[in-house]
């Protein structure tokens, strides 16, 4: 048998026709014949190949690894991609057994796959070349949007807010719930629509609802939407919901722990499973929507108190993003400042300024309306200051009212040592109630001291009540 069939010259003629290689080895992986194009893809003629073993051509390098080598070992077909004279070929040898005499014969085919490799090369490279742009262009975006009105640059110089960035980074990465949680103006919808911006999902809608803003009965057709004939004054055709226009976006929930305990276990729905009902429906829809949610209550104590269900509780707050007061990133408050002074000034087309006594005092104020009262103060005393220089004296009452011995007249010099420091607002807070009352025994009163620890007093500031 061995020798017979190669030597007919039709069966060479077929095979030697045939565009991809043909080895053929025995059983002691010996090459027993090659076809024309195996000669080429070895860069060895016929008569170098046949007769030497694979094992041999493998170690002279002529193919790397050798397919022939594999099959005798396993025994069974095996596909490998090899490489010789630099190009690549994909090369699955199968072990014949011939029925007649049992003989073995391993017979690879040999197919050069270069230039797919290089296609597919030259795609994943183009495809990094269009992610890469993709990214850019996002990039370039997002920055252009923070520096429109509608989405204002955000503020913040210090470590704080540094921090916080960070982790909005993070999370705009990942395609979780999540929970913004803060006092009342501290930024908690820009931190929202932030996330958003360097989300995935920034091509496409960020949709918010104030869910305190609406009446109970409202929110539920606002945010899925209704059927035609719903409910009577709906629209005649129906209404899609903020549900289905953030579809492939973001969907902001403002002030979540307004929304009524009744339409809860709806919001759940959308959140596990990504389905909802509109009104009126009995068909659910899905929706590919990435919910965040912002609160400035204790959500906690409201699943304490039964106001809020536990389980929407815990799917809310998968990841939770605390943004601080202003009290806690004073280092901020003077960046805000400056930012709404210019800016009100340009809407105004005024040229005020504060002056650094002002500033100090603003500065050590709490804010417990945050940015939102910053930014409220600013734009008032831009309109209303009669002069381009801020004063202290000018600055609301509230904000005066709140430093310490603010109404006194007091000037202290916090540089002097404690007792003296104390020694003088005793003085001054005794001449102002003098000032005030008139009369030693009324200023006693209102000091409540007696007038004879009082007259003590005067003496030893040498005091002298006019
Ligand atoms: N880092 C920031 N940079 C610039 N402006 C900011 C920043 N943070 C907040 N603001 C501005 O402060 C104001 C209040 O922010 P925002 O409405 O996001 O607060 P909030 O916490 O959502 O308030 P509420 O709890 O009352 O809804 C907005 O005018 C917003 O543009």
């Amino acid at each position: 048998m061995k020798g017979c069939f190669f030597s007919d010259p039709h069966f060479r003629e077929i095979f030697n026709h045939f565009r991809d290689g043909i080895f053929i080895a025995d059983h002691n992986g010996i090459a027993l014949w090659i076809n024309d194009a195996s000669t080429k893809q070895i860069g060895a003629s016929k008569g170098y190949v046949i007769g030497k073993s694979a094992y041999e051509l493998e170690e002279e390098g002529l193919f790397t690894p050798s397919v022939t080598k594999s099959v005798l070992e396993k025994r069974e077909t095996i596909s490998r991609v090899q490489t010789s004279n630099n190009r690549q070929f994909l090369a699955t040898g199968t072990l014949i057994t011939v029925d007649e005499d049992y003989s073995e014969y391993v017979l690879v085919h040999v197919k050069d796959i270069t230039e797919t490799v290089r296609s597919s090369l030259k795609l994943e490279k183009a495809e990094a070349v269009i992610q890469y742009y993709v990214e850019e262009i996002q990039k370039m975006k997002y920055e252009q949007h923070v520096d429109d009105d509608a989405h204002p640059r955000l503020i913040g110089k210090g470590k704080v807010h540094e921090e916080v960035m960070d982790l909005v980074k993070r999370v705009a990465k990942v395609d979780a719930t999540v929970l913004v949680l803060g006092e009342t103006g501290v930024g908690k919808s820009v931190i929202a629509e932030t996330i958003h911006n360097q989300s995935e999902r920034a091509n496409k809608k960020f949709v918010q609802i104030n869910c305190a803003a609406l009446p109970d009965s409202l929110i539920e057709s606002e945010l899925f939407g209704y059927k035609k004939g719903a409910f009577t004054g709906a629209n005649a055709k129906g209404k899609p919901g903020l549900v289905e226009e953030a579809n492939g976006g973001t969907l902001f929930l403002d002030e979540i722990g307004e929304l009524p305990l009744s339409l809860q276990p709806k919001l759940l729905q959308l959140l596990q499973d990504k389905m909802y009902l509109p009104l009126g429906d009995t068909i659910p829809r899905s929706a590919d929507v990435r919910i965040l949610a912002a609160t400035n209550r204790d959500l906690g104590e409201m699943v304490k108190k039964r106001e809020f269900r536990e389980d929407l509780y815990y799917r809310l707050n998968v990841v939770s993003i605390r943004v601080p007061p202003l009290r806690e990133r004073r280092e901020d408050i003077i960046p805000f400042l400056s930012h709404y002074m210019q800016h009100y000034n340009q809407k105004y087309e005024r040229s005020a300024t504060l002056t650094n006594e002002a500033i100090d005092t603003l500065q050590s104020y709490d804010w417990p309306g945050n940015i939102r009262e910053l930014e409220n103060m600013v734009e008032r005393m831009v309109i209303t200051s009669t002069s381009d220089v801020i004063l202290k004296s000018a600055l609301p009452e509230k904000i005066l009212s709140h430093e310490p011995f603010h109404d006194s007249g007091f000037s202290i010099d916090r540089n002097q040592s404690l007792p003296l420091y104390l020694e003088n607002i005793e003085k001054q807070a005794i001449k102002k109630a003098l000032k005030e009352k008139g009369s030693t025994r009324k200023a006693a009163a209102d000091l409540g001291m007696t007038q004879s620890a009082l007259m003590r007093r005067i003496k030893k500031y040498n005091i002298y009540p006019k």
